[in-house]
């Protein structure tokens, strides 16, 4: 099995040097999901990184997923967001579909004529009209293919898709959007369009697109090409992660991300082949009206929702763990934890964990103690741990213990003291379980004596199998 260990800045620096090839990310459910770490090119993604070079933790999502990471630093008027630090993965279209819209996305396309994502600039600075720049005689032509120039075939199942499935979810997932939706049930036509990036493009931005923020109240980005068909590309998301600078989401074809329009997010270039995707920007603003009352007005969405049926999402905590060998060797090499199927784990133990959040505030959780952390990093501990070491003494909680997602909440609560203790006295849980707990550790040297400048969300840890206090850990 792979090994987990996190760290500090400062050592994931060294760490950055080093083999790390994989990640493990922590997930609701009862196991993480294998990640590898690809080193992109992202224009405008400067930050731990030179040349727009950055470590990104690949993953390609094969149910609903919701990918929680940590938000970029928010200034300290700003309110502390949840929703900001998550996107959403769910798949929108069967694989037949998909392939009936491509292929009349790809005809229409090559009559209308592709332009680059880079250069009709909906995310690079709103015109008058909104993030999308309407086709004007004064200015060069630089509109996409829309969902409306598609046939009538493609464009019901777009629109099918949005009303039954996104629509209905983003609902439940962007409570705060209600009123808005409400008001304006379905993003303007000229907001849903069709973009190529191709491998064969000579700029830049016709292969990727740079790191920027859409500025909408939501965004999604449906893959439409077969994972075949295109190498690279996916969507990149930065992540203050002390392993690596972002996840790189790389839909299969048929699934769509949503997310927040105010995340940063780059297209990573295409290597080979083309890459479309179909981008719908919705702006709770009245300026997507749509006026498709028919299909959108109260009636035909309260029917929509008894329609609905609830979907398994599973989530996904990025914040989280390098997969590194310990007595060195890289993965797949062996090493004394793999051979004997015990994770190993690095905590420092110097730091006292912070009251946990309430599940589901990961993204902001706590914005008080928990929000003393700047520019730490968290610590995802995986593998069966020996009931020896698990029932470690340790301090005892104060705090009440979080959901444990899959089953549970961490034994002996989820704030188990300074990072030592496991909660001694308790139950010790199954192997097979993930438990979780919030892991915000306050560098002393870093916080001593400050207060914390921005909310920061709150780090999760997941221990799968038994606890194992994070005193051990160290040694
Ligand atoms: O290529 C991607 O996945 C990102 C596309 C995007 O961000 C956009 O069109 O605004
Ligand atoms: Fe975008």
């Amino acid at each position: 099995m792979q090994w987990l260990t996190g760290g500090l800045r400062g050592k994931s620096e060294q760490k950055k040097q080093s083999s790390c090839r994989e990640l493990r990310i922590a997930t609701s459910g009862s196991h993480s999901v294998r990640s590898n770490v690809e080193v992109l090119r992202v224009d405008g993604a400067g930050s731990f990184s030179q040349n727009g070079r950055v470590r990104a933790a690949v993953f390609v999502p094969t149910t609903s997923t919701t990918i929680q990471f940590h938000a970029e630093q928010q200034k300290k008027s700003a309110p502390c967001s949840g929703r900001a630090s998550s996107v959403h993965a769910l798949q929108m279209f069967s694989p037949e579909d998909t392939k009936t819209l491509l292929d009349d996305a790809k005809r229409i396309g090559s009559s209308i004529g592709w332009v680059d994502r880079g250069v009709s600039l909906p995310t690079q600075g709103a015109t008058p009209l909104g993030p999308f720049r309407e086709p004007s005689e004064s200015l060069p032509r630089a509109v996409h293919v829309l969902v409306q120039n598609l046939t009538k075939e493609s464009q019901d199942l777009v629109h099918r898709a949005i009303r039954e499935r996104l629509l209905p979810f983003a609902r439940r997932q962007y409570p705060h959007l209600t009123a808005a939706f409400d008001k304006q049930p379905y993003p303007r036509p000229g907001n849903l369009f069709i973009v190529r990036y191709s491998a064969a493009s000579q700029r830049p931005g016709g292969r990727g697109l740079k790191l920027h923020k859409d500025e909408t109240a939501l965004t999604f980005n449906l893959c439409l090409s077969h994972e075949e068909e295109f190498t690279g590309g996916g969507t990149y998301f930065p992540a203050a992660s002390s392993d690596v600078d972002g996840i790189l989401i790389r839909p299969k074809g048929g699934y769509c991300l949503v997310h927040d329009g105010n995340i940063k997010h780059a297209g990573n270039e295409v290597r080979s082949g083309d890459r479309f995707i179909l981008v719908g920007f919705y702006n709770a603003d009245g300026r997507d009206r749509a006026g498709e009352d028919e299909f959108f007005g109260p009636a035909a969405r309260e029917a929509q929702l008894r329609a609905q049926l609830p979907q398994p999402v599973q989530t996904i905590y990025f914040t989280t763990a390098v997969a590194s060998q310990r007595g060195g060797g890289g993965p797949g090499e062996g090493g004394a934890a793999e051979a004997n199927g015990e994770g190993a784990y690095r905590a420092d133990a110097e730091y006292a964990d912070p009251p946990p959040p309430a599940r589901g505030s990961v993204g902001c959780g706590g914005c008080g103690a928990a929000a003393a952390v700047l520019g730490l990093s968290a610590v995802a501990i995986q593998g069966p741990v020996s009931p020896k070491e698990a029932g470690a003494p340790g301090a005892s909680s104060s705090a009440g213990a979080a959901a444990a997602p899959g089953g549970g909440g961490p034994p002996g609560g989820a704030n188990a003291g300074a990072c030592g203790g496991g909660g001694g006295g308790r139950d010790e849980p199954p192997l097979s379980d993930t438990y979780w707990r919030s892991h915000s550790p306050p560098h002393k040297s870093q916080t001593r004596g400050s207060a914390p400048a921005t909310c920061m969300p709150t780090w999760m840890v997941v221990l799968q199998g038994r606890w194992r206090p994070a005193t051990a850990l160290a040694k």
